[in-house]
């Protein structure tokens, strides 16, 4: 039964029962073609064919900023905001924007989230943070951080503990010194105001703390070691020197791969374990790589790791990371309410959908798809399928699971028992933000070749297809001065971009079920990626609903 709220009406032009592929390319972005262009320089003559060999049927469409609910324009885009939008159909407030609003307007400070961590620190517990240490603006900002601490301070409270994650991936490696440096500075000044403000513990985000969709539960583990019992196998006496030594000892770390340490008394003894009665909030906004860390701390009953201790202790989220589970159950911003998905849509109109990726993506193509919700939108019209991503460093074996994730989701195709199917392959993003050129055009490769199998299995079905990215990151890998010239070190070597980029990304429709009057209209140059929702439903054979904003298709 469809229900009613969520019918969809029939399209005048493109006919259902078409099987229907959407493909997202993580971080592929369309930009300027020179020699740090991985796409440009790798073999990619499928996607390059896209836009090549029918130019009606290919665009560029906006991935970033205001375009998807980021602050500002110059706020890069990324998977959370991208796969938001694209799987919604409209533009939503994010996670930045409500919180630097709740800042502006001092409803931060009013709030249940507020006031319920207020009570421990007015009965003698200390507020402790933890959280991504950057002004990268993808899952959290270090403004943000100092005016928690600062309003803590000034509602009463008297003991900080900050844990912090170096970042690295959405700012220049080599940063954390800078950020660490901006921190030990305003701890040192609410010092001087009574309120006794430390670094307690860190670690690199890719290897503490951070895991995201279960990949390793051991990154966790080390970050909960280090954050709540003060044990790693590093111990220093300051966070900057912990930084600077671990690196003397091995040139070769970067800032995503920091080692756990402790900041630890003259004496040894940590100055800041979590213990009962303390309050832990999490700066990040976003979710999907503090999910694990917010069950070690909420979940009573709890096996992915032993904690050895488990403190009892109010537990904040910036937002709440969960929508299905509620998790975490007190948060400070209340997320964005996103409702009337496409999934839902789709599914009351009773679509088959097989959704695909490796486990680095697998919660973009799902989780974030459906509006952060961790569960399906319906159990019988729903495949989930998520292959294995390897624990390693990715630029090691550039070509990800990208063959597979295209042999399952062709299956899925030629079957026939799916009408949708969806999938995203990772590699062009994640070995993008490793920085390693030559690594990120083998993944550029890969990512193409998948994509030959999916579209010769759309020719075969006689389906239809939509291919499009989330952001960009490959088509840009140098480091750039104002003038876009690239940034090289005294020996002449270019500094890598290891973060997303600014770029529009591109959107290529076809496939011999779509019929030929069909392309891209010549409105709407200001697209966004919430205009491709509007614009698969079409191709699915319905009428987008209104509340979306348009669809990008026109009619010869
Ligand atoms: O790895 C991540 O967490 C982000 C970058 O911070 O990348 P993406 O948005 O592509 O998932
Ligand atoms: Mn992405
Ligand atoms: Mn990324």
């Amino acid at each position: 039964m469809v229900a009613s709220e969520y019918q969809l009406e029939a399209h005048p032009v493109i006919p259902k029962g078409k099987p229907f592929l959407l493909v997202v390319l993580d971080g592929w972005g369309e930009n300027k073609e020179d020699e740090f262009n991985a796409i440009y320089k790798a073999e990619c003559p499928t996607i390059k064919s896209l836009k090549e060999g029918a130019p009606r049927r290919w665009r560029t469409i906006k991935a970033h900023g205001t375009a998807v609910g980021l602050p500002s324009d110059a706020d890069m885009g990324n998977s959370e905001v991208g796969h938001n939008a694209m799987g919604a159909g409209k533009i939503i407030q994010q996670g930045a924007s409500l919180v630097d609003n709740a800042l502006e307007d001092g409803s931060m400070f009013t709030g249940a989230g507020w006031n319920f961590a207020k009570e421990s620190w007015a009965n003698g517990g200390t507020l402790h943070f933890i959280g991504l240490l950057s002004d990268g603006g993808v899952h959290s900002r270090t403004d943000q951080l100092f005016a928690l601490m600062y309003g803590a301070s000034d509602h009463g409270c008297k003991r900080i503990r900050v844990h912090v994650l170096t970042d690295g991936r959405d700012v220049p490696d080599g940063s954390s010194i800078k950020y660490v440096g901006q921190l030990e500075k305003e701890c040192e000044n609410l010092r001087s105001h009574g309120c006794d403000a430390k670094i307690a513990s860190g670690g690199g985000r890719m290897y503490v703390t951070m895991d995201r969709y279960e990949a390793d539960w051991n990154i966790v583990e080390r970050g909960w070691r280090a954050h709540v019992l003060g044990d790693a196998p590093n111990k220093f006496e300051s966070a900057l020197d912990a930084l600077t030594k671990l690196k003397e000892e091995n040139p070769k770390l970067n800032d995503q791969f920091y080692p756990p340490f402790v900041v630890v008394e003259k004496d040894g003894s940590p100055v800041g374990t979590i213990e009962d009665g303390d309050v832990v909030v999490n700066i990040n906004f976003r979710a999907d790589r503090v999910i694990q860390i917010s069950k070690a701390f909420e979940y009573e009953n709890f096996d992915a790791f032993d904690r050895v201790r488990w403190p009892k202790v109010k537990y904040l989220g910036m937002m709440q990371y969960d929508g299905d589970l509620k998790l975490p159950s007190n948060y400070l911003i209340a997320p964005p309410l996103i409702e009337g998905t496409s999934g839902q849509y789709l599914c009351a109109n009773g679509v088959r959908t097989f959704a695909c990726s490796e486990t680095q993506k697998f919660g973009h193509v799902t989780f974030f798809w459906n509006g952060n919700r961790s569960g399906k939108i319906s159990d019988e019209l729903e495949v989930y399928h998520e292959i294995p991503s390897d624990n390693i460093q990715f630029n090691e074996a550039p070509h990800m699971k990208a063959a597979e994730i295209a042999k399952a989701a062709r299956e899925a195709l030629l079957s026939g028992k799916f009408d949708y199917v969806r999938v995203n392959f990772a590699n062009g993003d994640m070995v993008g933000h490793t920085g390693d050129l030559e690594a990120t055009k083998r993944a550029c490769e890969a990512v193409d070749q998948g994509v030959k199998v999916l579209i010769d299995a759309v020719e075969q079905m006689g389906g239809i297809y939509l291919i499009t990215a989330d952001h960009g990151n490959c088509d840009d890998m140098a480091q750039r001065k104002k003038t876009g010239e690239p940034l090289r070190d005294e020996t002449g070597k270019v500094a890598p971009l290891t973060s997303h980029t600014l770029a529009p990304v591109p959107v290529a429709i076809g496939g011999p079920g779509l019929p030929e009057n069909v392309k891209f209209s010549d409105n709407f140059p200001k697209a966004g990626l919430a205009n491709i929702t509007a614009t698969y439903i079409n191709l699915m054979g319905f009428q987008a609903p209104e509340s979306y904003v348009p669809s990008l298709l026109a009619f010869d």
